[in-house]
């Protein structure tokens, strides 16, 4: 079944172009059409501003360039991405804090409102920020040994709706709301029996092959047709980002410089920096 999709869309050795910025890669497959997004801002795809910039001017260069699918992964070997980068977060000051917000949101909605095919080979660790982008995608592929998950809570952080959207979109509300309020990270393998991943894979490399493999199921269908129908399914979700987006940087902004939110950041720094010596 997978070769027969790779087939369809003609996958073989053909040349790729490739179009990059300083944190991002992307590689388009001339015949199947399929983009290949890589993330690569060493060492764990923290997500700071330009950092977020990049990612989005590639989503929307691949969008652009009428890709038949866009494919998300990370060039780290062990981290997809470690989310929002906290260095950016702690000690800032409330115009870089609504930066930091603002281009975030922006890669969301060029992400979760994309009318191509998206799947995320998840080849690593994907808390928070890095949760935010796999779910925002149409289908994803999962190593083992690795954690998945929106854990704003256990920041002392609330993740607003529009963050909770792809979880809502894949998890059944209860489970959602429980996973949420206790901020918690999925392992590879309770990810899958939550229906938060598609598949667990044993390399990248097969990531790489079962996204293009989803991709390839919509070899047959009308693209329009099938970006159309998609977006119906993400409309309510869109608008309402819309309409409280300019209010959401702000409460961001006024919730991350309180006093006990960058006390909190400054602890979980400082223990993430202690796990990384010992
Ligand atoms: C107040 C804010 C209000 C609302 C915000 C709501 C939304 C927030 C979305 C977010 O994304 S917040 C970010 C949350 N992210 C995390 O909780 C992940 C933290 N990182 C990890 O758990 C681990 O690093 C990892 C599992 C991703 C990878 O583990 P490992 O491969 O063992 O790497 P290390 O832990 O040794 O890290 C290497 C290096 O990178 C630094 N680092 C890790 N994550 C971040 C990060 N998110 N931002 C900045 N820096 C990060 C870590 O401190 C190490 O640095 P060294 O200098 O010690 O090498």
């Amino acid at each position: 079944m997978m070769h027969l999709n790779l087939l369809r869309l003609g996958a073989c050795r053909v040349p790729s172009r490739l179009m990059s910025t300083k944190s991002t890669s992307v590689e388009i497959n001339d015949k199947t059409g399929v983009a290949i997004l890589s993330m690569c801002r060493p060492p764990v795809n923290s997500q700071n501003v330009q950092f977020l910039r990049d990612l989005k001017s590639s989503i929307y260069e691949i969008e652009n360039n009428k890709s038949r699918g866009l494919i998300l992964t990370s060039a780290n070997s062990n981290v997809f991405s470690a989310g929002l980068d906290i260095l950016e977060m702690y000690n800032a000051d409330k115009e870089q804090l609504g930066t930091l917000w603002t281009e975030l949101q922006n890669v969301w909605i060029a992400l979760y409102g994309s009318g191509l095919p998206t799947a995320a080979a998840i080849n690593g660790h994907a808390p928070a920020g890095g949760c935010l982008l796999a779910t925002a995608c149409e289908y994803r592929a999962m190593l083992p040994n690795c954690v998945i998950g929106l854990n704003e809570t256990q920041l002392g952080i609330i993740a607003p709706k529009w963050l909770m959207s792809g979880y809502q979109n894949i998890l059944p509300q209860r489970l959602a709301e429980r996973a949420l309020t206790q901020g918690r990270l999925f392992t590879t393998e309770e990810a899958l029996k939550a229906g938060l991943i598609d598949e667990i894979v044993n390399s990248k490399e097969e990531a790489l092959e079962k996204c293009l493999n989803f991709i390839g199921t919509f070899a047959k269908v009308n693209p329009l047709a099938r970006s159309l129908t998609k977006l119906q399914f993400r409309a309510a979700n869109i608008k309402e980002f819309e309409k409280i987006r300019q209010k959401d940087v702000e409460d961001f902004v006024s919730l991350a410089s309180r006093p006990e939110v960058q006390k909190v950041m400054g602890d979980y720094l400082e223990n993430l920096k202690k796990k990384s010596k010992k």
